[in-house]
């Protein structure tokens, strides 16, 4: 039986080229993502994306696009995490480093997914073209992906 955790993810995305954050502690350190984390009791999910990529970049914006929604199971772990994603493609403010997050723009074709969730190779695509999907990962660990469902969808 898993309880699911609701997550946010955000990408900023500009013409050519996309911010990311580097993680410094916690959760998926050393790892380069977009910037999100847990929704609060009382708040939306859009609430929560926009609260956490201000305490985590600095940056507000004024439209989120919600474009993906992907499950996470960890084998060995009960709770799956349920995480909801958005792009904006404008912003106000300058990126700043956050206790969290150390962000960089990177060019498109210059991601280092190396350095990243293994999955995100795999959806990047969809979000950079505004596709709309639905996805499921059981990873090993926290970098083998044993399972994968990953489809384009019209509605999230
Ligand atoms: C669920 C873990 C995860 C993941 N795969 C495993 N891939 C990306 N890109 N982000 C993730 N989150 C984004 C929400 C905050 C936690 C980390």
């Amino acid at each position: 039986m898993f309880t699911s955790k609701l997550l946010t993810l955000v990408l900023v995305v500009q013409p050519g080229r996309v911010l990311l954050g580097m993680k410094k502690r916690g959760f998926g350190a050393g790892k380069w993502n977009g910037f999100g984390g847990k929704v609060e009791h009382g708040e939306t999910i859009e609430q929560a994306a926009r609260r956490e990529l201000l305490e985590e970049s600095g940056l507000t914006v004024d439209t989120l696009d919600k474009l993906g929604n992907i499950k996470f199971e960890f084998i060995g772990e009960t709770e799956l995490l349920d995480v909801h994603i958005f792009r904006a493609d404008s912003f106000h403010g300058e990126p700043t480093e956050s206790d969290e997050m150390r962000p960089q723009w990177f060019d498109c074709d210059k991601i280092p997914f190396s350095q990243m969730w293994a999955d995100d190779i795999l959806w990047f695509p969809m979000m950079f073209q505004k596709k709309k999907f639905l996805g499921y990962f059981k990873f090993q660990g926290h970098d083998l992906i044993v399972e994968h469902k990953l489809e384009e969808v019209n509605e999230v």
